[in-house]
């Protein structure tokens, strides 16, 4: 892989047959695609595709003149070829004010115009999941959002002792549930009201959940209606997720407040990533089963909910499963049969630069070997969340200039695990840092997930270590390659430390793919397969040509470079 301050022949020690098969390649112009030409061709080919304009031009002149025909009596082929003459010949004349042939193009146009209204309705409903100004992907990843909040809330209450686990988790039953557990006529609504007022429980906490009550109140639709679409919850995807699911305010709310068309539309997005959903609440550490052992005695006998649980809040491991589209077939990313390990840091071993030597660009001022990420004295970049050059306790994790965006890893077919987003991400975020195992510059012991470290400000090809996240990284190993990508790796300081960072060139959509750029180097023995337009397979067929990348610095997004 490549970041912009990388190279891929790794000092001099790289021979060429590395290189070729290192995934960082040094002096590889880099390859980022043009505007979708895709949807140019696409339009082009649809004004002269079969089923276009140019049949429904002869179309539209062959019933005139089959009505010249019938006119004239005639039906035989030659007179067929006489009268085609004779209406060829009335193209231009002048009817109520404008010509056949004028009608037939304004007809025409009408067509092609109301034909590309309707696709574009139809993709913006498939593709931005909007429907009447409904975005069901931001309110999708409002779900998201509330889960991992409460799975953070309830971890911190945790760590603070505040919060006992178990049944007294949330508190007593409240005076109504204790009504509804008595009187409740059936399961499926007396469920749906507890699972309601699980927000009552924290709303005295949160001004935000305070809000959600609010708007419950205000709920559009009879009670009838929202425990109705709570059952049907429960009985497609089982109670444990409709338990998960509730902890969200923007769920519950939905389920209240959505009309039946909309409704629909938020019901099949969280049919489609219920998988994602189940995913996403075990890798947060949400402890969800609470509340069902809390209504167990609800539930007919045969659903023991008590077996469960109760579970500690436990901490969230996140990014440890991948999300495939059956839920049987969620799994651990592995490489080579080893399972993949998350690590919050690069992990330096002096022992890995024992034998090898000391690279060419190597700092004259630091000593070899040593940690090549820690900054020592002074840098001529300063940190970027606090602009200080000399080490600061500024950390990864806690500074504000890092988004850390709710993602998730997923099975992207042919291309193996990728990452999808789970939250919009603006232009210019910094997404996270690529950590690793750090080895000398040339590390020749993994070709697909090492990438060519360089300091800040330093040119790209004056690589001095080697991050490998074969066994040990974090999310941001699993991002596929795209010719038009929506990353960019970029050397920074931040917190004393040198670091490889994703940041986003451009805005990434909720449920997108969050793909970087490997650069060419990495394709010259692998075939890519991002499908895009002007992908750098059409390069290697001459079919395009490339462009050098214009040089790209954070101070586009306000940072100094
Ligand atoms: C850094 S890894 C990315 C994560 C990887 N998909 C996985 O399953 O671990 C790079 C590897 O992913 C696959 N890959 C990534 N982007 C690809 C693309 N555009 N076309 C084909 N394969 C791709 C290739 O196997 C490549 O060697």
């Amino acid at each position: 892989m490549k970041p912009p301050p990388t190279t891929g022949s790794s000092g001099s020690s790289t021979g060429s047959k590395k290189d070729a098969s290192h995934p960082i390649e040094s002096g590889v112009k880099k390859f980022y695609a043009r505007k979708s030409k895709s949807s140019k061709v696409f339009q082009a080919t649809d004004a002269s595709h079969p089923t276009g304009s140019g049949v429904r031009k002869s179309y539209a002149r062959k019933s005139k003149s089959s009505k010249l025909l019938l006119a004239a009596g005639g039906d035989s082929p030659q007179d067929e070829k006489k009268w085609q003459g004779l209406f060829d010949s009335a193209r231009d004349v002048v009817t109520d004010s404008e010509t056949v042939g004028a009608r037939l193009a304004r007809l025409l146009k009408a067509l092609r115009e109301e034909r590309s209204k309707k696709e574009a309705e139809e993709n913006s409903m498939s593709d931005a999941g909007e429907c009447h100004g409904f975005d069901v992907k931001g309110l999708m990843a409002q779900i998201y959002q509330d889960l991992h909040n409460v799975a953070t809330a309830q971890l911190s209450r945790a760590a603070s002792g505040e919060a006992p686990t178990g049944r007294a988790f949330y508190g007593e039953l409240s005076d109504t549930e204790v009504f509804l557990r008595d009187v409740s006529a059936g399961v499926t609504s007396a469920i749906a009201s507890a699972l309601n007022s699980l927000h009552h429980h924290e709303s005295s906490q949160s001004s935000e959940t305070r809000d959600v009550e609010e708007t419950m109140a205000r709920c559009l639709l009879p009670d009838d209606a929202a425990h109705e679409r709570y059952g049907k919850l429960a009985t497609h995807h089982g109670w444990k997720f409709l338990s998960k699911l509730a902890h969200s305010a923007a769920f519950c709310n939905a389920v209240c407040t959505l009309d039946e068309e909309l409704w629909q539309i938020l019901s099949a997005s969280i049919d489609e990533n219920a998988v994602s959903l189940m995913v996403f609440v075990d890798c947060c550490g949400l402890e969800w089963s609470t509340e069902l052992i809390r209504l167990n005695s609800l539930f007919p006998p045969t659903l023991d909910f008590t077996k469960y649980a109760p579970l500690k809040p436990r901490k969230p491991s996140p990014h440890k499963w991948v999300v495939t589209e059956k839920a049987s077939d969620v799994h651990r990313p592995t490489f080579e049969g080893q399972k993949q390990i998350n690590i919050p840091n690069n992990i330096y071993r002096a022992a890995s630069f024992t034998y090898a030597p000391r690279p060419p660009f190597w700092p004259p001022t630091l000593p070899y070997p040593s940690d090549p990420t820690i900054v020592h004295n002074h840098c001529t970049k300063p940190c970027i969340n606090c602009s200080s050059r000399t080490p600061c306790p500024c950390t990864f994790a806690t500074s504000s200039s890092i988004l850390h965006p709710l993602v998730e890893l997923r099975s992207y077919g042919g291309r193996g695990v990728g990452v999808r987003a789970l939250q919009p991400i603006p232009a210019g975020a910094i997404l996270g840092e690529y950590v690793g195992e750090v080895f000398p510059a040339g590390y020749d012991g993994d070709a697909v997930y090492a990438l060519d470290f360089s300091l800040p400000g330093r040119a790209s090809e004056e690589v001095i270590a080697s991050i490998s996240a074969r066994r040990y990284g974090n999310w941001t190993r699993f991002m596929n390659h795209s010719c038009a990508a929506a990353t960019r790796f970029k050397s920074v300081m931040l917190g004393g430390r040198y670091r490889c960072v994703v940041v986003a060139v451009r805005e990434i959509g909720v449920f997108e793919e969050v793909t970087i750029d490997y650069g060419d180097g990495y394709w010259r023995e692998r075939r890519c397969e991002c499908g895009v337009e002007g992908c750098v397979e059409e390069f290697k067929r001459g079919e395009v040509g490339r462009e050098e990348p214009e040089e790209w610095n954070l101070s586009t997004i306000g940072y100094e470079d």
